[in-house]
């Protein structure tokens, strides 16, 4: 077995989660399964051609009698029956307190979509998240004078790790990149397993943005492995997988099928699923999307989503998560019950669907969203798996397909510009989560924004004023914009961010001739 190398500084405060023991364990994994990766990520190009070539997404032949067939996943443990609102959060030290005090059942602490992946986020991610389990967590905040500590009972931690495509460059083994993904499960596994089982909770992990079967498969080997390596039983490792691309919602049968060892949900990521059918759909004119704040959870192709992921989970015993409403609560208590009123319109639609919980961003919204869930899911029930929807007409491929209707305005494109840059900017500086117009934005909700310009240029749309979408327009109202942010956000914050850079970045995403696949993968080289 060969040594890790590691390219970023070990300060001694990471020196017990970046230990021998743990290096050679994470080194074992890397041998196996980093080589495994790359031919997974030029599947997702060929499939991808394919697409592109004219050949729409459907479900599998070849897979036909894994959906056609009579199975169900292992099971499910009893820490997880109850899902009904769950938060999410950056690994940072007080998200992780604040979240796992709060009014939920589950923290999902994320090494994803809302961490800009710096090595110092990463690597005290992991010391923060060995605190949590151990209880040991604290904090006393220099700036607020505020102490932090866990309450008696928090919430269940599930770890979400980075996606397939995101290599984690402060880590080597003979000379290449670990996936980042590699990183955060192996390492928060190894320190944690034992721990979590004496409390009689477990090594629970949230999946994304996988885009096949095959890479579930990847997922449970390594998985299985782990195990392996430290004497568990099969299937003590849980995985709650989301499908938030498009590719993936035609095999979600076959993903519980290839887990169904670890596996005990699904979730709609909409998110980065709506990011997915602008990249995916790249080349038909007829599927480019209208602004962004009108391609909500009503419309035709993401009820269709949200049905079938029901349908195929309670099929199969998993449990079917909702997503994630951005708002994020206001100052002000008038629009403060305006966002509370959202939520409740977006949470009311999930759970008549038959989802088993949701995702709120942050806890303010928490009571809201389980009042919601209460009320659907009844007394005495943990969650609504006996919503079969066995009544419903078949969820077919052109559903899911379906072309989304709405205006692509100006105003709409202004928007998209302000709240990527400022985006891109807060990523490049190390914070991958940051409220924007009363919104979180994430790497998922960001990646909307920038692609949805690319995809107008791309296809020469008009916007409902008349104006045809091009490079020029792009450009002139860029301009603009960036004096909007500077009037914003103050000229002292702007001269000192790194907006000149954002901007650039933005300008080569929405200008390029092939949309860029991931605007974390070349915002990595700023970190
Ligand atoms: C598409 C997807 O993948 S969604 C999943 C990924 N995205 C996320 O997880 C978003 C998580 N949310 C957040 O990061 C935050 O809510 C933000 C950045 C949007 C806003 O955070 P802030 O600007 O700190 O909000 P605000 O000032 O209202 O916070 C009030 C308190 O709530 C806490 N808080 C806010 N959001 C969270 C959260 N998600 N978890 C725990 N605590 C939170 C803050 O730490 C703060 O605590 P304090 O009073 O002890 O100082
Ligand atoms: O990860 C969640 C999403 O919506 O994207
Ligand atoms: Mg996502």
């Amino acid at each position: 077995m060969n040594a890790l190398t590691f390219k970023g500084e070990l300060l001694p405060s990471y020196a017990s989660i970046y230990n021998d023991e743990a290096n050679a364990f994470v080194s074992t994994l890397a041998e196996e399964f980093s080589p495994r990766v790359a031919a997974l990520l030029e599947a997702r190009k060929v499939r991808q051609a394919e697409i592109d070539a004219g050949q729409l997404p459907d479900f599998l032949a070849e897979t036909k009698h894994i959906r056609e067939g009579d199975w169900r996943i292992l099971g499910i443990p009893d820490d997880l029956q109850d899902r009904r609102v769950e938060i999410t959060g950056p690994v940072d030290r007080k998200m992780i307190i604040n979240a796992l005090n709060a009014n939920v059942k589950v923290f999902m602490a994320d090494f994803e979509d809302s961490l800009s992946p710096t090595w110092d986020k990463v690597a005290q991610g992991q010391v923060n998240m060995r605190d949590a389990v151990n209880g040991t967590i604290s904090l006393d905040d220099p700036k607020s004078g505020k102490h932090y500590e866990l309450n008696d009972d928090p919430a269940v931690l599930v770890c979400r790790a980075r996606g397939l495509h995101l290599p984690e460059k402060h880590v080597h083994l003979n000379g290449q990149e670990i996936p980042g993904g590699l990183i955060d499960f192996a390492y928060y596994f190894f320190h944690n397993y034992k721990t979590l089982l004496a409390k009689g909770s477990g090594p629970y992990f949230y999946i994304p943005k996988l885009q096949s079967h095959k890479e579930a498969r990847w997922w449970a080997d390594l998985m299985d492995k782990a195990e392996d390596l430290v004497g568990l039983e099969r299937g003590t490792i849980k995985a709650t997988v989301l499908i938030e691309t498009l590719p993936a919602v035609f095999e979600m049968d076959e993903i519980l099928y290839e887990f169904r060892d670890h596996i005990v949900a699904l979730n709609c990521g909409r998110w980065d699923y709506i990011f997915s059918y602008i990249k995916t759909l790249k080349n038909y004119p007829d599927r480019v999307l209208p602004d962004r704040q009108v391609v909500t959870m009503d419309k035709p192709f993401l009820s269709a989503y949200s049905r079938l992921l029901i349908k195929t989970c309670h099929k199969r015993g998993a449990l079917a998560m909702g997503g994630m409403a951005a708002f994020i609560p206001a100052k002000d208590a008038e629009a403060n019950a305006a966002v509370l009123k959202k939520v409740v319109g977006d949470k009311t639609l999930e759970a008549k669907n038959g989802h088993d919980g949701t995702w709120v961003a942050h806890p303010g919204l928490a009571d809201t969203a389980m009042a919601v869930f209460n009320e659907y899911i009844g007394e005495g029930k943990a969650n609504q798996m006996d919503v079969l929807r066995t009544e419903d007409a078949d969820v077919t491929a052109e559903d899911l397909l379906e072309p989304c209707e709405g205006d692509r305005t100006e105003e709409g494109m202004r928007a998209n510009l302000r709240i990527a840059v400022q985006y891109i900017e807060a990523w490049i500086q190390g914070n991958g989560c940051v409220p924007i117009y009363g919104l979180m934005e994430d790497a998922a909700t960001a990646e909307i924004s920038r692609s949805s310009i690319w995809q107008w240029i791309h296809h020469g749309k008009n916007l409902s004023n008349g104006k045809k979408v091009t490079v020029e327009l792009f450009r002139e109202l860029m301009l603009e914009e960036m004096e909007t942010i500077k009037s914003e956000i103050g000229e002292k914050r702007f001269k000192e961010g790194r907006f000149s850079e954002a901007a650039k970045i933005m300008d080569r995403f929405t200008t390029s001739e092939k949309l860029v696949d991931f605007l974390t993968v070349p915002a990595y080289e700023y970190l």
